[in-house]
């Protein structure tokens, strides 16, 4: 059998797009691993698969698995490349659509100069289960990590969980080091998105994203929402943010508790194939 898909990346995010519309995706491990692995198979930071919608409310159903084959309920940046497939592969006529996935509804617009602007939902700042030593706002805690280092750090949930770190400097931040050691971290029984944050000022930061299921991506939509989020809690952030990632740049917008967060940036298609699959 032949399986047909698409690469695509958002700001250096990349993607193997499946259009599931009219034939089921089986997500085996095996096809998982032989559309992400970067020597034995396409290779990509994610699979992004578009299904019928399941419920009348929303256009498509968006399901996302990381290259560890692990599913998620958020993805950013594949978000933005889901609404560009479906434009250009004339799956619907329509420039705003809505997508549901196993955690959230999103709603995606494409606007002028090939951006998709997204609707990420309204962020859930729930205080983590395990005890802390929290701040006064329980948005930051304090964690000494496996390796002996002290972390102090925000939690937001996109739709996935995420960890944000604020750093004098994201270049020289043990992205790998830190972020595995917090993953690991009984605070996380389902992982977490560990995002490390410079804020250069009140509307431009830069921030690398050591991600759940992916290791460090060249962005992560879903991180940038939850670090502009934190950013705000912390008071030391604009409604309106220029995300500077290693793949590109994103704008952020957020009024405040209660109100979703807006996502624009990039979506780009860079090949369609096709791989030999077993029935
Ligand atoms: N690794 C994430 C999923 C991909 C998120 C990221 N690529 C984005 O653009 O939001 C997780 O397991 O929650």
């Amino acid at each position: 059998m032949k399986l047909s898909f698409t690469k695509m990346h958002g700001a250096g995010n990349d993607f193997v797009v499946i259009d599931a519309t009219r034939t089921p995706f089986l997500p085996t491990p095996e096809l998982l691993a032989r559309l992400t692995d970067r020597h034995f198979g396409v290779g990509c930071d994610q699979v992004l698969v578009i299904e019928p919608a399941s419920t009348p409310d929303v256009d498509f159903d968006y399901r996302i698995y990381n290259s560890d084959g692990s599913e998620s309920g958020q993805c950013g940046n594949g978000s933005r490349c889901f609404a560009r497939f479906v434009h250009d592969n004339g799956l619907s006529g329509k420039d705003s659509i809505r997508v549901r996935t196993i955690s959230s509804v999103l709603e995606l617009r494409r606007v002028e100069g090939g951006l998709v602007r997204v609707n990420m939902g309204v962020p859930r700042l729930e205080p983590l289960e395990i005890p802390f030593n929290a701040s006064p706002r329980s948005t930051l805690y304090e964690l000494c990590l496996d390796n002996g280092t002290e972390v102090e750090f925000g939690t937001v949930n996109m739709g996935n969980p995420h960890a944000v770190i604020e750093v004098a400097d994201v270049d020289s931040a043990a992205v790998s080091e830190i972020g595995q050691a917090v993953q690991r971290n009984r605070a996380f029984p389902e992982s977490v998105n560990v995002g490390f944050l410079q804020i250069h000022d009140a509307g431009q930061v830069s921030l690398r994203v050591y991600e759940r299921g992916a290791g460090e991506t060249l962005a992560c939509g879903s991180g940038a929402c939850a670090a502009v989020v934190a950013g705000r809690l912390w008071g030391k952030l604009a409604e309106s943010v220029d995300v500077r990632v290693r793949g590109g740049a994103l704008k952020i917008e957020w009024q405040g508790e209660g109100q979703p967060v807006w996502m624009t940036g990039p979506a780009e298609t860079v090949f369609s194939g096709e791989i030999e699959w077993p029935n």
